[in-house]
């Protein structure tokens, strides 16, 4: 197998083209806005940080299947995550403890072939960095090396400061994801996070932590808005609210909940902004219709 970095779609730079026409220069410089994908070049860490001097927020999605992520590639969208939700939203699983690290590298090579222009970050799944910073640099190369990740995404502050720090050092950078971690959904459950002084200071905390050790970018999920918008004052850094408010730099949510593919009860910070559940559905019901009814294959379907 070739490995994810070597082929066309890998995160690193391709060759300059031989003839830098006036339109090619344009587009190979910095892009006035990180949405649009005008850009004829990967999204950086250094364009997101560009993006916060300008006062610019921006969107990010989930993504796990290199279709999905193919359309969000050529709508714009400066940043897509390859999720440890792909536990509930693409394997089945009922939360994202059960993610593996060879789920993960197997997505992410597919969320990195299937794009051009998109960022990719990577989530560090459960227990792939817990033990420390050695075990994380280890898991973290596999992601870059073999899937062509451009980034990597681990939960915790304080807990996850040696580990960033490593992961920088080593030319990795490092999104943190503080406020509510779901992979510690067993200590924790699915509740807003640093509502009164002392878990609001130390959300606080910890953001600034993560900045000081080299994190580029830092996810707040379910915090207090007023919090969100004070850390993202105090922050040099970006941050990317979900459940954070209004006044974050930047704003994720999961594809299928955006989309309305997930099933069941969402999470209120969720807008569906498609019904992708009922068309998808809908289809099928007209395909099967179709067959038992004898109106599909026809003629121009058909081989003679
Ligand atoms: N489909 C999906 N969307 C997500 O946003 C998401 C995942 N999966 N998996 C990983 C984590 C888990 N997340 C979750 C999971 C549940 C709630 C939830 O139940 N929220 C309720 C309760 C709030 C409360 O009681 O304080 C809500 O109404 O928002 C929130 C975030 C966010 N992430
Ligand atoms: C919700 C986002 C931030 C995430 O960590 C995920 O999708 O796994
Ligand atoms: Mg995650």
């Amino acid at each position: 197998m070739t490995p994810a970095h070597l082929s066309a779609g890998a995160q690193t730079p391709s060759a300059p083209a031989a003839d830098a026409s006036a339109a090619d220069a344009g587009a190979k410089s910095s892009p006035k806005s990180l949405y649009g994908g005008a850009q004829n070049r990967r999204i950086t860490i250094r364009d997101l940080a560009a993006a916060k001097g300008r006062g610019e927020k921006w969107p990010m999605l989930t993504a796990y299947d290199a279709m999905t992520a193919s359309v969000f590639d050529e709508s714009g969208i400066p940043v897509l995550l390859v999720g440890d939700s792909m536990g509930n939203c693409h394997l089945g699983y009922e939360t994202t403890v059960p993610v593996t690290m060879d789920e993960m590298a197997i997505l992410s090579a597919a969320v990195v072939r299937g794009t051009k222009r998109s960022l990719i970050v990577a989530d560090l799944p459960f227990g792939a960095y817990q033990e420390g910073p050695s075990q994380a640099l280890r898991n973290a190369t596999r992601l870059v090396k073999e899937s062509g990740v451009g980034a990597i995404k681990l939960e915790g502050g304080q807990r996850s400061l040696a580990q960033t720090e490593l992961l920088v050092s080593a030319g990795i950078p490092v999104m943190s994801h503080l406020g509510l971690t779901p992979q510690s959904v067993n200590a924790m459950g699915y509740r807003v996070q640093g509502r009164g002084e002392q878990d609001a200071h130390e959300v606080l905390r910890d953001a600034k932590a993560a900045q000081e050790a080299g994190a580029f970018a830092v996810v707040l999920e379910m915090v207090p808005a007023g919090l969100a918008a004070e850390v993202t004052r105090a922050l040099e850094v970006p941050t990317i609210g979900i459940g954070a408010g209004p006044d974050c730099d930047a704003q994720v949510l999961v594809w299928t909940d955006m989309a309305g593919l997930t099933p069941g009860r969402l999470p209120r910070f969720v807008k569906q902004y498609a019904a992708l559940r009922e068309t998808l559905g809908g289809a099928a019901k007209a395909f099967a219709e179709d067959v038992t009814g004898g109106g599909f294959p026809q003629a121009e379907h058909s081989f003679t």
